[in-house]
């Protein structure tokens, strides 16, 4: 099925370039009618022109489609999608891709680099999906993408403000999702990794060459197709061929009994459990709390653990008059902390409250929005802030429908702003200090989305990826940065739960976990996390990705290839899956898939994948037992004579093997991998011996005993045509356990190659290209003339491949007769060497031509100092049968076998 749009009218915002052009010249390409917005702004946000957005329209009209341009800001979301309705009279698709980057440190971060992202990110994303979702419900259907970012999910370094508004995406998206839903609107957001005006500025050039948008405009065309309902709320990540799902994932958590007994020490004994995932689930809302508190009331007084105090330390905490900021100030100030308690209404109760049990306290009653003001009470009262507790909050819900942009800015303002000003204003203090602990509040509403509340969860999710950049640039100067979701019975959720609930949630069973993460025992790494609380339940939530699916880098992506592997890129498989905690997790599984894929065809992934687990497999092992008989007939196997007495008869004082009997072992061990299995169309007959490597490790060699040898797979590389694998075999002597023999050897496999990247041999492998011979004239050449019965009586010594003997399979896999043993030309070059310069240590050979058994092999060789280089040529035709051969002798033994 080929994915159109024919009829349908796209917006993309940002389309002037990059990612956004992409998808404009897409939609249109496909039946689409386009709306290209375009600020035409440089990317800064300054400037202005009508290019960029013109420019591509016109290649879209070239190109058969219908656009047109529109260069309002999303700010003013209206405008664009009138454009739409008042040139197409509909809109369907809502592609929100408009972005700017303002990247600066958090310490030096101007309030207007905070808001001019969130005008456009976050904002923006609500006005023109605002203005657009009266028209998909009323004609009941609507697809929107907003976008997120590695920076949102992950958080990252400098971009604070950045990070703040992609992982908004999360939660508005989510909750654009749920109301929807009934709608046919389907809401999903992506997370794409490409090359574009903005991550110019922050990836290196080789990488950005591999991040086209070619590869996420396919996932977009899927995921807003009208046929393609099946994703929904979904976050996508994708890059560079790889495309996977994330989602949250929440550990089971520790349950405590929720009464007094229930302290920040009893959470810390029991953190192990609120973070350990291996029972997690992974929601899309809250958990079952009232479970949750039945089995939390049901179980004996909590271990106390460690005593945790606050001496010393200055908090703030943010909406400290009621609820959970209520209990949050009386749990720190019970426990020692001096405390600002800031509250818009009325923070003296609680004031009075503290200072009754003989606590320190003061009261702050500035708007959170004015951070400076609330830091600057605690600044101005103790002269330090080491706690800050952003807590304060507001609602406003309203079905996205009727949302109106007070609600949206009052929530937004509250929440975010509030959160990032009070943090900002306590920021140097804490750096200059190096010490700071500050929690965030985040909400379940926010991170798995929630009807009628798009407003907070943006907020709320935001909230998240701001902690996240935070922690990371706070950890050097020991600033801990976390998230909190609880769930408690409070005035923001009295007026949407039942009293009952609304008393069984006290806001003292999240105190405990919250005033952990607010002191010195909370461990360094647990910074830049989100845990839930609330009825004496704790546990970790995070983001868990699935492995996805690589798509091969030699074919252009289409939509189709996509969604022929949607199954595989959605699918969570035990054991699969990943949980990327940095940005770097999430890249490098995209970098990964840019070094492997290479130009892999899309059959490739099945070898490469079976290559890659024969590689990892552990070695196998074998046993070869042997006798004075297998020594005798090896030797006479290359030609050993009557003469030579110490060779052919075992009762010569001095017999012994040729030293190159060490291959034996080397080749009839098992291997613990099937070549078919491997690579395509292996055929048996098509396999030669390439290379070969033989290292004696040491002397003398027995001549009977039992050999114990460990065979593993070094390696497959793909040549094109051919394929070559290379196996290792270690051998040692099982009486002595000693090393004696490792032999590498490489089989070429005739046509069957093309399955995945054409590699040039890795460096790791020992026998690598064998070196060139020396110009001058060989110091040596000696001939040795091979009996036509010479395979015969050395497949004696156990490689009885029948290429070697019988002619069908021969002239089957294309020689005229039965082909000689590529080692028995070695071992007899082998012999030849060590006869006419010593024992080796080593031996390695490069077989270019077949020999037949019969013919004459000249050993021609060079010496030079411990180097034997040496190359072997047919006398009768002249041809090479081994070149660039090179072996290394043995100083330590001198005598001459
Ligand atoms: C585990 C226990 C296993 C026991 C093994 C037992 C196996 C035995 O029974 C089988 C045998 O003994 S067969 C007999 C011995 N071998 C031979 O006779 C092979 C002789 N060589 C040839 O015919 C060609 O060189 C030939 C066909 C090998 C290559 O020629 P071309 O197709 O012309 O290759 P070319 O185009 O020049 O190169 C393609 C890429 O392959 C690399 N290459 C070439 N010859 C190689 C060789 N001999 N070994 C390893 N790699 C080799 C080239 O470098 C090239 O790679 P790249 O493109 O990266 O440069």
């Amino acid at each position: 099925m080929s994915l159109r749009y024919d009829g349908l009218v796209v917006v993309v915002t940002g389309a002037g370039s990059g990612l956004g052009r992409a998808y404009a010249e897409f939609f249109g390409s496909r039946g689409a009618k386009v709306v290209v917005n375009d600020l035409g702004s440089s990317l800064q946000g300054k400037g202005n022109s009508v290019k960029a957005a013109d420019v591509v329209v016109r290649e879209v009209i070239t190109n058969g489609g219908t656009a047109v341009a529109n260069y309002d800001s999303v700010e003013n979301g209206k405008s664009i999608i009138d454009t739409a309705i008042s040139n197409f009279g509909r809109v369907d698709i809502l592609i929100n891709n408009a972005g700017i980057l303002r990247d600066i440190s958090f310490k030096n971060m101007t309030d207007e680099d905070w808001d001019s992202v969130h005008a456009v990110h976050m904002r923006g994303v609500y006005k023109t999906t605002q203005a657009a979702w009266p028209y998909f419900r009323q004609q009941k259907f609507g697809r929107i993408i907003l976008t997120s970012s590695a920076a949102g999910l992950y958080g990252n370094f400098g971009q604070c403000n950045y990070s703040a508004a992609k992982s908004g995406m999360v939660g508005l998206g989510e909750t654009l999702a749920k109301e929807g839903v009934k709608y046919n609107i389907r809401t999903n957001i992506i997370a794409p990794v490409a090359a574009s005006r903005m991550t110019a500025t922050v990836l290196p050039p080789d990488l950005l060459r591999q991040l086209t948008p070619d590869w996420i405009v396919p996932v977009v065309a899927v995921l807003v197709h009208p046929d393609t309902s099946f994703e929904n709320g979904s976050v996508i990540e994708a890059g560079a061929g790889h495309v996977s799902k994330i989602r949250w994932e929440r550990s089971a958590g520790a349950i405590l009994r929720s009464d007094e007994t229930l302290t920040p020490g009893a959470v810390l004994a029991k953190w192990e459990d609120v973070n350990d995932f291996s029972n997690a689930e992974y929601p899309n809302t809250t958990a079952d709390l009232v479970g949750l508190l039945k089995h939390s009331q049901g179980l004996p007084p909590n271990d106390p653990g460690e005593s945790i105090r606050f001496d010393g330390r200055v908090a703030v905490v943010t909406g400290g008059g009621a609820g959970l900021g209520h209990a949050y100030s009386l749990g720190l100030a019970r426990l020692g902390a001096s405390v600002v308690v800031n509250d818009l209404s009325n923070p003296h109760t609680v004031v009075e409250e503290i200072r009754a049990f003989g606590g320190t306290a003061v009261p702050n009653q500035s708007s959170v929005e004015n951070g400076e003001e609330v830091i600057k009470t605690a600044i101005d009262s103790f002269g330090r802030v080491d706690i800050l507790i952003n807590n304060a909050g507001i609602l406003r819900d309203k079905s996205f429908q009727n949302m109106t942009d007070e609600m949206w800015d009052a929530v937004n303002n509250v929440h975010l702003r509030g959160t990032y000003k009070c943090a900002k204003a306590a920021y140097p203090y804490m750096r200059k200090q190096n010490y700071g602990r500050i929690i965030n509040t985040t909400s379940t509403s926010g991170t798995y989305g929630n009807y009628g509340q798009a407003n907070y969860a943006a907020a709320k999710t935001a909230i998240v990826g701001f902690s996240k950049a935070l922690a990371i640039e706070g950890r050097k100067s020991n600033i801990i940065v976390n998230c909190i979701s609880p769930s408690a019975g409070t005035n923001l959720t009295r007026g949407v739960l039942p009293e009952v609930v609304v008393q069984s949630r006290k806001p003292d069973y999240v105190a405990p976990i919250v005033l952990l993460l607010s002191s010195d025992k909370i461990p360094v790494d647990a910074s830049g996390q989100i845990f839930e609380a609330g009825c004496g339940w704790q546990a970790r939530t995070r983001l868990q990705r699935s492995d996805g699916y690589d798509f091969p880098h030699n074919t252009p992506l289409t939509p189709e290839m996509v969604l022929d592997k949607w199954s595989e890129i959605v699918s969570f498989t035990p054991g699969k899956t990943s949980s990327p905690e940095v940005i770097a997790d999430s890249r490098a599984r995209i970098l990964a898939n840019i070094k492997t894929s290479g130009d892999i065809p899309p059959s490739g992934r099945q070898w490469l994948d079976a290559i890659a687990k024969a590689r990892n497999a552990p070695a196998q092992r074998s046993s070869m037992t042997f006798t004075d008989k297998e020594v005798l007939l090896y030797n006479l196997s290359l030609g050993s004579t009557p003469s030579q007495l110490p060779l052919v008869f075992e009762k010569h004082p001095n017999f012994h093997v040729l030293p190159s009997f060490g291959v034996i072992p080397g080749t009839t061990a098992s291997r613990p991998f099937k070549l078919e299995d491997l690579v395509p169309n292996f055929d048996y007959k098509n396999m030669l011996h390439g290379e070969h490597l033989l290292e004696i490790r040491k002397y003398p060699i027995p001549t009977s005993g039992t050999f114990v040898s460990e065979c593993r797979l070094i390696d497959i590389l793909d040549k094109g045509k051919a394929s070559i694998a290379i196996i290792g075999t270690l051998t040692k002597d099982a009486a002595t356990g000693d090393e004696v023999f490792y032999n590498e050897l490489t089989l070429f496999l005739r046509g069957t190659g093309g399955f995945g990247r054409k590699t040039a041999r890795s460096e790791h492998s020992s026998t690598k290209s064998s070196s060139t011979s020396p110009s001058r004239k060989p110091d040596m050449i000696i001939e040795e003339k091979t009996s036509t019965g010479q395979a015969v009586l050395y497949r004696l010594n156990g490689d009885r491949n029948p290429l070697h003997i019988d002619p069908a399979v021969s002239s089957a896999g294309g020689f005229n007769n039965p082909i000689l043993h590529g080692l028995c030309t070695f071992g007899i070059a082998t012999k030849q060497i060590i006869l006419n310069y010593g024992p080796i240590k080593s031996i390695r050979a490069r077989f270019v031509g077949v020999v037949t058994p019969g013919e004459t092999l000249q050993i021609e060789s060079w010496k030079d100092g411990n180097d034997i280089t040496f190359q072997v040529r047919i006398a009768e035709s002249g041809k090479f049968c081994i070149a660039g051969g090179c072996a290394t002798l043995e100083q330590s033994l001198k005598t001459r076998l």
